[in-house]
């Protein structure tokens, strides 16, 4: 568990946390320009030195203004991973990736660049790498420093988007076997929904959502962040099989099963998958002869959680519980109206599409 208490002042902003953050997967940061995203993450690298309060990993207490205790940034082994990769222009990558490494291990050093992809350019110089290479390179470093925590404050800003997706891919397959929590600051959605294990929200210098992101994604806190339209769930299926003659993957929901597009990942995978509020329509019994394949049953946990943007002509929201997992539903109030739709009612949601957002949590799950 990381402990984060801290109150930093840069008159006029105040930046004002009190929460905590597991001490495994990758917890993106995120808020709007200004929010102290920056502010918190150095905070605790030990870059900025808050007001008051209590910075913790597990049990080694980085800053403690009680106890007067504000280790140095060198002594808080956390690896950091800016938006430029910052390496040392004039040293090989290699001499740039053993530079903090506290000593020789032959095995870390080829497990990681083997791991990043980067064991070809050892001997080049940074002014002849791509960006992306760059970052791959400074992300590296960073872990050969044998951090506790690495913070990555928008590591794929500075790349184009073919390059950012490549960069994604190696933080996936990093996130796969590392061991050690991975603050990631990023103002890309699309991104979080790739790579991250928990959200917090930053707004104003206060935490507003803090937590998985299945829950933080379905908040409050996120509304402001999508438009109706991208209103949506996010929930974990597990890959049981193919279909036998349609190219279609069949997922395990809490029992019920889900029909997806084909995808690669093997048998057992887990999958993120999202899906919109506007591709679930509610009926009151099982339907036949439809064409859509994904109809599970639900109970309505709550009826118009938020009014849409649409609300002028009438829609809704509705919160659906399947098992211990929540799907939202935009649907009108003139549909809630006539269904007599109310909390604890047993439904069907028709599901008329879904997205995979991330493969392979359960091999992420069993590495961290
Ligand atoms: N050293 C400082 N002295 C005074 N004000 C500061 C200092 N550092 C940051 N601020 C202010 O604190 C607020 C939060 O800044 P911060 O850089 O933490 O935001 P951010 O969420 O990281 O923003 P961005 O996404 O634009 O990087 C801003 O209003 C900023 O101007």
């Amino acid at each position: 568990m990381i402990t984060l208490s801290l109150n930093v002042d840069h008159k006029p902003f105040r930046l004002r946390v009190n929460e905590t953050i597991p001490s495994s997967g990758i917890t993106a940061v995120f808020g709007r320009s200004g929010a102290g995203k920056t502010s918190l993450i150095n905070a605790i690298s030990g870059l900025v030195k808050p007001e008051s309060g209590q910075i913790a990993l597990g049990d080694k207490v980085l800053f403690d203004s009680a106890a007067n205790i504000d280790l140095a940034p060198e002594r808080r082994r956390i690896g950091y991973v800016f938006q430029e990769a910052r390496l040392f222009p004039h040293m090989s990558v290699e001499k740039n990736l053993k530079y903090g490494q506290p000593k020789e291990n032959r095995a870390k050093f080829e497990e990681v660049t083997e791991l990043l992809g980067i064991e070809h350019l050892l001997k080049r110089h940074p002014a002849v790498l791509s960006g992306g290479e760059k970052q791959r390179v400074a992300i590296g470093r960073a872990l050969l420093s044998e951090p506790e925590l690495l913070i990555m404050d928008e590591p794929t800003a500075s790349l184009d988007g073919p390059r950012r997706q490549e960069l994604i891919q190696y933080l996936l397959r990093l996130a796969a076997s590392l061991n050690i929590p991975v603050l990631y600051v990023s103002h890309s959605l699309d991104e979080i929904l790739q790579i991250a294990d928990n959200m917090l929200i930053l707004n104003e210098g206060q935490v507003v959502a803090n937590g998985p992101l299945h829950d933080v994604w379905g908040s409050a806190p996120m509304r402001p962040w999508l438009s109706a339209k991208e209103q949506s769930a996010l929930v974990s299926a597990k890959l049981v099989g193919h279909h036998a003659t349609y190219g279609m993957a069949q997922l395990d929901l809490e029992g019920e099963t889900i029909w997806v597009t084909k995808v690669d990942d093997a048998e057992g995978a887990l999958l993120r998958l999202r899906i919109f509020a506007n591709d679930i329509s509610i009926v009151k019994s099982r339907p036949v002869d439809t064409s859509i394949r994904n109809v599970l049953p639900a109970i309505v946990e709550d009826v118009c959680v938020s009014e849409c943007e649409e609300n002028a002509s009438g829609y809704c929201q509705v919160a659906l519980r399947i098992g211990n997992q929540r799907l939202l539903a935009n649907i009108t109030q003139w549909a809630v109206d006539d269904l007599h739709l109310s909390q604890g009612d047993t439904v069907y949601a028709q599901l008329k599409g879904v997205s995979v957002t991330k493969g392979d949590l359960a091999y992420q799950h069993k590495n961290f």
